[in-house]
């Protein structure tokens, strides 16, 4: 049993108990609700140039299936929207439900949606990784809610299809040659807030840039989600489904909106 997951016994509810920072005041996610939304006109439009060959590897770590990039250099980055400078694409995974009707960790006016993808940028001027945890300006996560509907994105087959190879907590398999941009929906609309990791350290190092157009996922691409499983090899099986942390104090921060 890892130190924190999402079961009754190690979940949201007790991470602070090891976590201190899960009890902070700018943690995530939040719920939005439009009518507290502030329509920036400021805000630039934000600005992805991935490079595929930066694709590694993608795995089952028990909490979540990831895809990691090599970072060692600025070769696909995030830059304009909130941000000042460029950040570097590290990492995307996800976050789902048991259902189609919940998996979400953000909630947008009381939607929540089967999942929610999250790519992890840092920015290299605090030098590494571990540094820019630290910094208040650190880390960027853009978030894309999965919706369930009848026309599935294409897109989202390439991670899918290396499900069967990663069941199992610690697997792990090539994965190159991948364009995450693909994954991004037709509108650039996105809210914007200042805030956490949504798992443990649960550090307040995050601009968050969610995405106002969800994707379209098929219940049957849900379900092979749903196939991942917390455990390792031999051991007893315990499905990875719900690893989510539920919405946050939103605290005064005010959530921007890139459009009206
Ligand atoms: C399971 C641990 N998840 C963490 C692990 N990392 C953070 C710190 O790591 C220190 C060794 S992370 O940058 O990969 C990251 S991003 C998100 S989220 N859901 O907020 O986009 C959570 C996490
Ligand atoms: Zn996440």
């Amino acid at each position: 049993q890892s130190v924190w997951g999402y079961d009754s016994d190690n979940g949201p509810e007790r991470w602070h108990e090891n976590y201190p920072l899960a009890k902070g005041d700018k943690q995530s996610p939040i719920e939005i609700n439009s009518k507290d939304v502030q329509h920036d006109s400021s805000l630039a439009p934000w600005h992805a140039s991935y490079d595929p060959g930066a694709a590694k590897t993608i795995l089952n770590n028990g909490r979540t299936c990831r895809v990691v990039f090599d970072d060692t250099f600025d070769r696909s980055v995030l830059r304009g929207g909130p941000l000042t400078g460029t950040y570097r694409l590290r990492q995307l995974h996800l976050h789902w439900g048991s259902s189609d009707d919940h998996g979400s960790e953000h909630v947008i006016d009381g939607v929540k949606y089967a999942a929610e993808l999250h790519m992890v940028h840092w920015n290299p001027k605090h030098g590494n990784f571990a540094g820019a945890l630290k910094q208040p300006d650190g880390v960027a996560v853009v978030g894309i809610f999965l919706k369930v509907g009848k026309t599935p994105k294409p897109e989202m087959k390439r991670i899918l299809e290396e499900i069967d190879n990663i069941k199992t907590k610690g697997k792990e398999a090539p994965f190159q040659h991948f364009d995450p941009s693909i994954l991004f929906p037709k509108s650039r609309d996105y809210w914007t807030y200042h805030g956490s990791f949504t798992t443990p350290p649960c550090e307040e190092c995050i601009t968050w840039i969610l995405l106002r157009e969800p994707i379209e996922v098929s219940s049957d691409q849900m379900a092979k989600l749903r196939s991942l499983s917390k455990n390792g090899e031999n051991e007893p099986v315990n499905p990875l489904v719900d690893n989510w942390r539920p919405p946050q104090p939103v605290k005064g921060r005010v959530v921007k909106a890139s459009f009206k």
